[in-house]
């Protein structure tokens, strides 16, 4: 790897160091089920979490390129550690120290400082890709909001303290756009008015995911989130700091086939069958090729992600979302073909092969789809919106013959 600075060379160093400690725990936490609380502090110790949140509120000003260095160590060796990594340094935590007041930005960053990983509450029984379809009401209630709605596949549910939901704000009656609303869970139970019911997952399963209903949960109105645009763009500005989640995935997505990759390479030249290392078999060292070839690619797509957000600002929306569907693919296809290498063994659950193939399934379907994705890539580089409702195209002409007309 090329084209760190020293600094950065540094703490990519320092993370692959604590990632080792991540790589010794991986198999039980998968295992057991259980958030892996000892590692959170290990890594909360280190300054992994909260690494870029400003240093005036207490963080290391770290870049989104900085934490991404950090995911890709913790990645390679447990992939729950890296979405911990993730959800403690973009996404929710990006968005309240963007947009929040002083008071919602300390509150958020001495939580995170303090080993908290964020959930971020967008999905909705259903409106998940149609994310703008969701139900979930926030209503006006003089200085409070009433939340009433159902979210679900919700990461860290039941785990993480600090919650960013995504609901519709309804003011005087009126529904007024899509807002954030901040709730923090204080003391063991779950807040009042607000559920979390674990779904079991394919892969990932030290990292709870959960479907969260909230009946009449109350959140005052110092904790809205209030983007700058007003309500009407109110998503897209929240949207515009989920992109850096979206880098972030990329990178756990990355991270795991690197890992994979890595016990591949060393099980091809110690592995022997016809009296040679299996890695002199072509069809073999071609996949190793692949691998490294498909490895490297995406890397260079999420650094040049990662680096395309400005010292305030988030990634570039079209890079995110090209550095995300090429690593979630290519992770499918990476960790796949490193089982292969190992043979037999890699199918054993004795063995960590069979993890990585698991855990990274899910990065082609969470952070937006493959599919949804490729719309959004389609969207930016022809410059023009594809609505994917069945009516859409003609709301759109409708709206450009207005415009013409006026
Ligand atoms: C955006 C979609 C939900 C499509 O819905 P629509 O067609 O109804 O919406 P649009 O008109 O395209 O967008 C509305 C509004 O938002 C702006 N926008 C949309 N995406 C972005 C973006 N990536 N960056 C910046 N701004 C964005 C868009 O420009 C419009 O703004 P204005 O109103 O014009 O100002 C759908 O395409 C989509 O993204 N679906 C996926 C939903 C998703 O990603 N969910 C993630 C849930 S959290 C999660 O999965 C965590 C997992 S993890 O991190 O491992
Ligand atoms: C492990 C995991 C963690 C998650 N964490 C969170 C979280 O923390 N917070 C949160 O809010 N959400 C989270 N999600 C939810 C995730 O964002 C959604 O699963 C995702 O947006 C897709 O929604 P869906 O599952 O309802 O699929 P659907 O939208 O029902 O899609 C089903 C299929 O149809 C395809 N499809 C849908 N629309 C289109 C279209 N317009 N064009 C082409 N194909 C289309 C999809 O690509 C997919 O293959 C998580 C999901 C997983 C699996």
């Amino acid at each position: 790897m090329h084209g760190l600075t020293e600094a950065e060379a540094r703490l990519r160093d320092r993370a692959r160091e604590v990632a080792q400690e991540a790589a010794a725990q991986a198999a039980a936490t998968d295992r057991s089920e259980q958030y892996p609380w000892p590692m959170v502090r290990r890594m909360t110790e280190a300054g992994f979490l909260g690494l870029t949140v400003p240093k005036e509120w207490g963080g290391a000003g770290g870049s989104y390129f900085d934490a991404v260095l950090v995911i890709e160590e913790f990645a390679k060796a447990c992939a729950v550690c890296g979405r911990i990594a993730v959800e403690a340094n973009m996404g929710a935590i990006g968005a309240i120290m963007a947009y929040g007041t002083e008071a919602q930005k300390r509150i958020a960053a001495e939580l995170v400082l303090a080993g908290d990983k964020p959930a971020i509450l967008i999905t909705e029984p259903e409106a998940g890709s149609a994310a703008t379809e969701m139900r979930t009401r926030a209503v006006r209630r003089g200085d409070e909001w009433v939340i009433d709605g159902d979210k679900t596949w919700i990461t860290g549910g039941g785990v993480s303290r600090l919650h960013l939901i995504f609901a519709r704000a309804v003011e005087d009656g009126e529904e007024k756009g899509i807002g954030g609303f901040i709730v923090v869970r204080d003391g063991e139970g779950m807040p009042a008015g607000m559920t979390a019911e674990r779904i079991p997952s394919m892969g990932l399963r030290g990292m709870p995911e959960a479907n969260v209903a909230m009946r009449g949960l109350v959140v005052p109105d110092a904790m809205v989130l209030r983007p700058p645009g007003g309500w009407a763009r109110g998503f897209g500005r929240l949207m515009d700091a989920y992109n850096g989640q979206r880098v972030g995935a990329a990178t756990v997505a990355l991270g795991l086939a690197a890992g994979a990759y890595g016990h591949a390479l060393e099980r091809a030249q110690t592995r022997r069958q016809f009296g040679r290392p299996i890695a002199e078999f072509q069809g073999l060292a071609w996949m190793l090729a692949d691998m490294s070839i498909e490895i490297e690619a995406s890397r260079a797509l999420v650094w040049r992600a990662a680096r395309s957000a400005g010292p305030n600002g988030f990634p570039d929306r079209l890079a995110a979302a090209q550095a995300k569907v090429m690593a979630a693919d290519m992770a499918i296809r990476v960790t796949n073909n490193a089982l292969q290498v190992w043979g037999a063994a890699g199918y054993s659950r004795d063995n960590p092969m069979e993890r990585y193939v698991r855990d990274a399934r899910m990065f082609a379907i969470a952070g937006g789809t493959a599919q949804v994705l490729r719309t959004q890539v389609a969207e930016q580089i022809l410059g023009r919106k594809l609505p994917q409702t069945r009516d859409g195209f003609m709301r759109l002409a409708a709206e450009q013959a207005r415009a013409a007309a006026e």
